[in-house]
């Protein structure tokens, strides 16, 4: 039986993880919070019982949780949204010596969200059609644009030949912006209530419109999807994997 550890157990995600953890078959080898009241601190312990971590905590706890995998040479899971570029470079170079599945988002409606937008975005010229992404969480959210959005961001890039950097990011517009910049991806980010995840593309010409919405209704879609993808990771050679190829679909 594999044995998942979860990075982050007091969270949202975190009780959500555990009890997947028991549903899908696994045995949970343990849990880390940040404040040590109810759950220890330590990743570095939890990695040596574990087969496998998951981590869904903030993304300052990043560098900690990938040294603790490393040491440990246990595959992880990587749900944190809000890396910086140095963070990400870190995710990258941990991912030659152990599996490492990093998702912006382990929903499996929105991986093939994913995967349409790049299609759409490769038939739709920047020139002719602006592209938009809008995206509602909830109020405790720390981080905007959501990691999904980013990620939407990338696939629209990638389908247009470019990358989200090169094309340019128009983002919190507010006062005298000036006109939109052709060919720039656009995000919108709304807090509310208890929204668990609302991501729309838009592509607008002067004529049509095209929308993509996803909406995620229960976030226990991302907890199933992690766990799915920790069963998957134990498997793996190390290497950096997407939700798409726990899918089956990379
Ligand atoms: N990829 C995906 O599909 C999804 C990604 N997410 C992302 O997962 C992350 C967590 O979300 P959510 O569960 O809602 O957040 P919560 O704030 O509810 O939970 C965060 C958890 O991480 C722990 N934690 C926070 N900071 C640190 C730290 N510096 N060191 C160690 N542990 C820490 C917290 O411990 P304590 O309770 O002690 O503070 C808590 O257990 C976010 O980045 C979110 O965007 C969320 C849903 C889906
Ligand atoms: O913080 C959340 O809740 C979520 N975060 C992820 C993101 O930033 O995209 C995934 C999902 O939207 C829920």
């Amino acid at each position: 039986m594999t044995k998942i550890g979860i990075l982050g157990i007091s969270g949202r995600m975190g009780h959500l993880l555990a009890e997947e953890v028991a549903t899908a078959g696994a045995s949970l080898a343990g849990g880390t919070a940040r404040r040590g009241e109810q759950w220890p601190t330590d990743p570095t312990a939890l990695a040596r019982v574990a087969d496998v971590l998951i981590d869904f905590t903030s993304a300052e706890a990043a560098p900690t949780h990938l040294q603790a995998a490393l040491q440990a040479r246990k595959p992880l899971i990587l749900g944190t949204s809000g890396l910086n570029a140095k963070q990400e470079a870190m995710v990258a170079e941990a991912a030659r010596d152990i599996p490492i599945v990093h998702a912006a988002n382990f929903a499996p409606g929105v991986n093939l969200v994913l995967a349409l937008a790049e299609r759409l975005a490769a038939a739709l010229p920047p020139e002719a059609y602006d592209a938009e992404i809008v995206e509602t969480h909830h109020r405790q959210k720390i981080d905007a644009p959501s990691g999904t959005a980013i990620a939407l961001g990338r696939a629209v890039a990638a389908g247009r030949g470019t990358t989200l950097e090169a094309a340019g990011i128009e983002s919190g517009r507010d006062g005298h912006t000036g006109p939109r910049k052709t060919g720039a991806i656009g995000f919108a980010a709304l807090r509310a209530g208890q929204v668990v995840g609302d991501h729309t593309l838009l592509f607008a010409s002067g004529a049509e419109h095209i929308a993509l919405t996803h909406r995620s209704f229960d976030r226990r879609v991302y907890a199933t999807g992690a766990v799915r993808a920790a069963l998957w990771s134990v498997k793996q050679p190390p290497g950096l994997y997407g939700m798409k190829h726990v899918l089956g679909m990379g």
